[in-house]
């Protein structure tokens, strides 16, 4: 369980508060997409989620456990995070990378036991990596290396597992696939899976909950058809020139455009 507990996210001033007092619990084996326009806090959120940045207020706690308080090697056993940098490996080849994610369950030694090994191999698979295992990670493309990051995220195992934007390098069918995939990971595992992006009609599509920032500090939460159906998809993407319409479920050019 996820619990986000009177949590408030941002920074010193002049920025100040991004998003406050957020009250949200979410259960084991969700998947869920956390939308909103550019600016509107949805990395904010996700960093303070992985404990890479302090709440300005509040908590979040994973199985009653502040996230902020941690030990940095306990987080890194629970939480995985994904962002869109890419992180440099110099020499690495792709399934040392993903080895990466059984790090903080080896030994001092880090020699990788058959578990670990045949979690890397499944890993693989899963992101559709495992045709490019043994290429250096600093040679892929930037939608190759996506699938890297996101596979050492699977190896890892995490109760809570962060992705940031990640779809944001991948193709279209690669955007589905990743997707689907990440679902059906929550699914079999029990994970938490918080996802960012900025592919509405696809989140709407696979999401098990939304959590969707209106871009003014609000944060509504609920089903895709929930969230739809009241309006709040429409109240935080509308533009004078685009409407989302919620008969049809999708954005549409508005009449004077
Ligand atoms: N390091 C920072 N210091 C101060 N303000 C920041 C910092 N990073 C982001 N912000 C501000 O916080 C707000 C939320 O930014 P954030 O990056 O979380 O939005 P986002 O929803 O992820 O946007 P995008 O879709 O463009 O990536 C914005 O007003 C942004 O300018």
């Amino acid at each position: 369980m996820l619990r986000l507990n009177d949590l408030s996210v941002g920074y010193g001033a002049p920025r100040g508060t991004v998003l406050a007092h957020l009250e949200v619990e979410v259960g084991p084996g969700s998947f869920v997409c956390v939308l909103g326009r550019n600016g509107a806090g949805k990395s904010t959120l996700l960093r303070t989620l992985s404990g890479l940045q302090a709440a300005l207020g509040g908590h979040a706690l994973l199985e009653a456990e502040d996230i902020a308080a941690m030990r940095p090697q306990t987080r890194a056993r629970r939480i995985a995070v994904v962002l869109t940098e890419r992180p440099a490996s110099p020499g690495l080849a792709v399934d040392d990378v993903v080895s990466l994610g059984r790090q903080p369950f080896t030994g001092w030694q880090g020699r990788l036991t058959a578990d670990d090994r045949a979690r890397v191999h499944t890993a693989l698979e899963m992101a559709g990596a495992q045709s490019f295992a043994t290429r250096l990670f600093d040679d892929l493309s930037d939608g190759e290396r996506q699938r890297v990051m996101i596979a050492r995220a699977v190896a890892q195992s995490p109760q809570l597992m962060v992705l940031d934007e990640i779809t944001a390098f991948l193709d279209l069918p690669g955007r589905v696939e990743v997707m689907a995939l990440l679902r059906a990971h929550a699914r079999r595992t029990g994970a938490i899976v918080l996802l960012s992006s900025h592919d509405l009609d696809l989140s709407l599509q696979l999401a098990d909950s939304v959590w969707l920032l209106d871009g003014r500090g609000g944060l509504a939460v609920g089903t895709p058809e929930t969230l739809i159906a009241d309006g709040h998809v429409g109240r935080a993407f509308d533009t004078n020139a685009v409407r989302f319409s919620p008969t049809l479920g999708r954005f549409d050019l508005a009449a004077q455009v």
